[in-house]
């Protein structure tokens, strides 16, 4: 999408992430009326690269399912009062928000079996371009992922957002250390990046295992359990408990992305043939559906004929019907802003720019 020289309306602030903030903004393009909106994210200049290298791989990606779309090919630039330099990312507006906010809407934040499915699937497909391209996300948890009404029907879509863990396979991230383990958000990593901090497609999978847990239990992984003891447990290679109430493939399911050996757990597009998302059986289940219709309408359209024949007389082209129917508090300078990002993560803070101090106020959000 090019974007014009354009109005910009301010609508709403929508959250908080570790880089800055993300608002709801309406761009019009006056000549010809015509409107759009983006929730877009900003960043000042000390935290510049991440947003830049977030975009980079939302280009790249650009085009593919299940990822949040960008606007524009460039960070757009503005200065703030003081001078300071404000950098802007476009992105498309997810209406129905982070998914762990559209989780809040359900009974004890449970979804029902096939939307776990569709979501699944959904998160699959993303992560299959998302690999495909070289990267591994690193962060996959439901604050990273959008809920979108479905375009084509009544249902939702979601995709994978921020990028701004993302690392292209093989590679460490600067701030990992061994006693600060963390390349995202902790509960959901697993074993083997606590051991040596390497960014493998395996760790995106573990995530989703985190994940479809959360989505049939309504608590998040490792709920209770504080970071020192979950880093050791997951040196150990221990993964979070599987309630033995949940269905059978479902158990299966989650226990391969809880492979000790990353290997074991294949890769997301091995995974998208389990049993527990197998396609099939809901093509099975629409094709039934689909004749289970046909049927019905077939129905219709013999009772139709006959009470046209028996009203009129038979013509050559009787057949034909009628077609109408139808924590704590810290302050530290702009310095390795991918550790602050994690020690955020850690420690479960957000930041809140204070004017036109270099610094930020941390506040918990736990
Ligand atoms: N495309 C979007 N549509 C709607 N809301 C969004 C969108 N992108 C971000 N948000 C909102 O802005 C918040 C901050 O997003 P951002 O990606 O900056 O950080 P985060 O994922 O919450 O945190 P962190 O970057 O620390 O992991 C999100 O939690 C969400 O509420």
């Amino acid at each position: 999408m090019q974007i014009i020289q354009s109005k910009e309306e301010f609508i709403r602030f929508l959250g908080e992430g570790s880089f800055g903030c993300v608002n709801l903004v309406r761009y019009s393009n006056p000549n010809d009326g015509s409107s759009y909106l983006s929730a877009v994210k900003n960043s000042y200049e000390e935290d510049y690269a991440n947003l830049q290298s977030e975009l980079d791989i939302l280009l790249e990606l650009r085009g593919y399912p299940n990822i949040v779309t960008c606007f524009g090919d460039s960070l757009e630039e503005s200065f703030r009062r003081y001078g300071k330099k404000l950098y802007k990312l476009q992105l498309e507006f997810a209406s129905e928000g982070i998914l762990s906010a559209f989780m809040d809407n359900y009974a004890d934040r449970k979804f029902l079996e096939p939307l776990i499915k569709d979501f699944t699937w959904m998160i699959f497909e993303g992560l299959v371009s998302v690999h495909g391209h070289g990267y591994a996300h690193c962060d996959i948890k439901p604050d990273n992922l959008l809920a979108f009404p479905c375009s084509s029907s009544e249902g939702y879509e979601i995709k994978i957002s921020d990028f701004d863990s993302a690392l292209e396979v093989g590679d460490v991230p600067k701030f990992w250390e061994t006693n600060m383990p963390w390349m995202g958000t902790p509960f959901y990593m697993s074993p083997e990046s606590v051991r040596d901090g390497v960014a493998e497609m395996s760790v995106d999978l573990w995530s989703v295992g985190c994940l479809v847990l959360e989505m049939y239990t309504g608590v998040i992984p490792w709920e209770g359990v504080n970071l020192h003891l979950l880093a050791t447990l997951l040196r150990c290679g221990e993964a979070p408990e599987i309630p033995e109430s949940l269905p059978s493939d479902a158990k299966d399911f989650i226990q391969t992305c809880f492979s000790r050996e990353p290997e074991e757990r294949g890769s997301a597009t091995e995974l998208m043939s389990h049993p527990f998302l197998s396609r099939p059986q809901v093509e099975e289940k629409k094709t039934e559906d689909a004749k289970t219709r046909n049927l019905f309408l077939l129905k219709l359209l013999k009772l139709r004929i006959k009470r046209r024949s028996s009203n009129k007389k038979p013509t050559t082209d009787a057949v034909v019907v009628s077609d109408k129917k139808p924590l704590k508090l810290r302050f530290f300078p702009s310095k390795a802003t991918q550790f602050k990002r994690t020690l955020n993560k850690v420690l479960g803070l957000k930041f809140m720019p204070v004017n036109k101090s270099a610094y930020f106020r941390l506040v918990s959000v736990y």
